[in-house]
């Protein structure tokens, strides 16, 4: 029985994580919080690892703000770059496989197809440079790893698109989306099933597939067309008393909505490797985000 190690307590990921154990009755799951092991200092990851004795981790934490990340570049680095690559230099020795988590944002958005594993990356902002210095560090310092690039993450828990356009929607007449920055909107229960699969292979003594997979749903829209998902989706959910109802959901530019750091045009990453590797495919986006409409219950629609 494979015991999982998840950097992560609070966040999306690793609640979701939490969330889908009970379908993996032979993963033992623990979660070691901020309180625990702050990333901001990477000394205080390999005692963790030693006193955890895991046989794989999972690192479910980041510094996720990406505008926020533009003035405060020294802490995402240190979290998303040294402590990732503290991670993976201690598991090497340990030999211990690693799955990290990174992101659609290394890339800069020029592109017009969906990007493959080893295209070029050229990350915007601070967020991105910080994610992509985790990258290079965990391939640099441990060849047993799963790097997972996902995007467009969203879940009952935390902070993500999905529940701020909830609480916009049920104060506003109308909100105003950016209809020039397309992605693929992925559920962080997806992702963590995907993750828990990936864990029981990984563990595996003749597992030989590791690298960087993207990994991610399979269904490119602009943030506009995902809001206007969001509002339809919850409507049929929640039905008519829903205060959201009546909110107008408009199409804009991203030049109409100034943010500290810049986001790519289009990140739409190709899944085709994951899929051909591990036959791994997550569900279209109606049905997860039902599910998460759902799982968040209409008492808590406007909270
Ligand atoms: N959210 C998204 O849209 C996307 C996310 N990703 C990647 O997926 C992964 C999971 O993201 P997601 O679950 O959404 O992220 P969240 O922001 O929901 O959670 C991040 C977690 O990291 C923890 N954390 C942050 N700083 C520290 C620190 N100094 N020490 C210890 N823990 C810390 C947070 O702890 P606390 O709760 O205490 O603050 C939180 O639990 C990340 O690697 C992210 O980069 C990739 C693409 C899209
Ligand atoms: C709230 C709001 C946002 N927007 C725009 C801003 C931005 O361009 C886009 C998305 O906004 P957000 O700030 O929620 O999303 P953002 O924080 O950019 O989300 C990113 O997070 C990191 C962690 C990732 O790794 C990425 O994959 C991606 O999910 O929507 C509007 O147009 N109208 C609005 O009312
Ligand atoms: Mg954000």
């Amino acid at each position: 029985m494979p015991k999982i190690l998840v950097f992560g307590k609070n966040g999306q990921l690793a609640r979701c994580l939490a969330a889908s154990a009970h379908e993996f009755p032979d993963a033992q799951l623990v979660f070691v919080g901020r309180e625990e092991c702050d990333l901001e200092d990477a000394s205080q990851i390999e005692p963790v690892i030693d006193r955890l004795q895991p046989d794989i981790v999972v690192n479910a934490a980041a510094y996720t703000a990406v505008d926020l990340a533009e003035q405060h570049e020294d802490i995402a680095f240190k979290v998303n770059g040294d402590a990732v690559r503290a991670m993976a230099e201690a598991l090497a020795k340990r030999a211990i496989p690693l799955i990290h988590v990174s992101t659609d944002y290394v890339f800069d958005g020029k592109g017009t197809k969906p990007y493959r594993e080893e295209d070029k990356v050229s990350p915007l902002g601070v967020y991105g440079n910080s994610k992509l210095a985790g990258e290079v560090a965990v391939r640099e310092a441990h060849q047993k790893h799963l790097i997972l690039r996902t995007s467009w993450v969203y879940s009952q828990f935390g902070k993500n698109f999905v529940k701020t356009m909830f609480n916009l929607m049920a104060q506003r007449d109308e909100v105003r989306i950016v209809d020039d920055q397309t992605g693929c909107p992925t559920s962080a229960h997806d992702l963590a099933h995907a993750i828990l699969e990936l864990c029981g292979a990984a563990t595996s003594a003749e597992f030989d597939k590791f690298g960087t997979y993207h990994l991610t749903s399979d269904q490119e829209m602009t943030w506009f067309e995902f809001g206007k998902s969001i509002h339809k989706i919850a409507l049929q959910e929640w039905g008519e008393d829903w205060k959201g109802k009546d909110c107008v959901v408009l199409p804009i530019k991203s030049s109409e909505f100034p943010t500290a750091a810049k986001r790519p045009e289009y990140s739409v990453l190709s899944c085709r490797l994951i899929n051909d590797t591990f036959g791994i495919k997550l569900p279209n986006v109606e049905d997860s985000l039902t599910a998460v409409i759902r799982g968040r219950g209409k008492e808590n629609a406007d909270a």
